[in-house]
C-alpha cells in the first residue's frame, strides 16, 4: 500500500498521481488534504511518514507547493528517507542508492506528465542492495556510532 498526502499547493498534482495509482491498480491510502483550502503541510507529512515508518505502508508520496517543506517535515520521523525529486534520474538513483521510502514533489514546480513518470520510476525501482549503499544508509540511520 502507498501512503499519499499533500497540502493545498500539492492538491492538484496529487489528483493526477491518484489517477495514475488507480489506473495501475496500485493500492493507496490518501491522508489528505482533500481540497484547495490553505492548510499546514507538516500535518500531512507526519501522517504519511508515520504510516511508512511503522511499516503500514510500503512507500509514501508527499506533495506540497515546492516539495521542500513537506520533505523536511517527513524526514524528522525516524526511519523515513524522503527524497525530493523533480527528474527521473534522481527518482531512480534515490531508490537504487538511498532506498528512499517516500517521494516528495512540488505541485508548483513539476507538471503532471513528468510527475507521474517520476512516481512510476520511484515505485518500481528496487534498492540495489549493494554493500556500500547499505553501509551509508546504516550510517545515516544512526548505526555505527552516529547519534540519530
Ligand atoms: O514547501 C512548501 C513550504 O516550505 C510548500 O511549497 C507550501 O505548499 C507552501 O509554502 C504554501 O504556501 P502558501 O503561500 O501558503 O500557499
Amino acid at each position: 500500500m502507498i501512503a499519499i498526502g499533500c497540502d493545498h499547493g500539492g492538491y492538484g498534482l496529487k489528483q493526477e498521481i491518484l489517477r495514475y495509482l488507480q489506473e495501475q491498480k496500485i493500492p493507496y491510502k490518501d491522508f489528505g488534504c482533500y481540497g484547495e483550502a490553505a492548510c499546514d503541510y507538516p500535518l500531512y507529512a507526519k501522517a504519511v511518514a508515520k504510516e511508512v515508518a511503522e511499516g503500514k505502508a510500503e512507500k509514501g508520496i508527499l506533495i506540497c507547493g515546492t516539495g521542500i517543506g513537506i520533505s523536511m517535515a517527513a524526514n524528522k520521523v525516524k526511519g523515513v528517507r524522503c527524497a525530493l525529486c523533480h527528474d527521473c534520474f534522481s527518482a531512480e538513483a534515490t531508490r537504487l542508492h538511498n532506498d528512499a521510502n517516500i517521494l516528495a514533489m512540488g505541485g508548483r514546480v513539476v507538471g503532471p506528465g513528468l510527475a507521474v513518470k517520476i512516481a512510476d520510476i520511484f515505485l518500481h525501482t528496487p534498492f540495489s542492495g549493494e554493500e556500500r549503499h547499505q553501509r551509508r544508509i546504516n550510517l545515516m540511520e544512526g548505526e555505527d556510532g552516529n547519534e540519530n
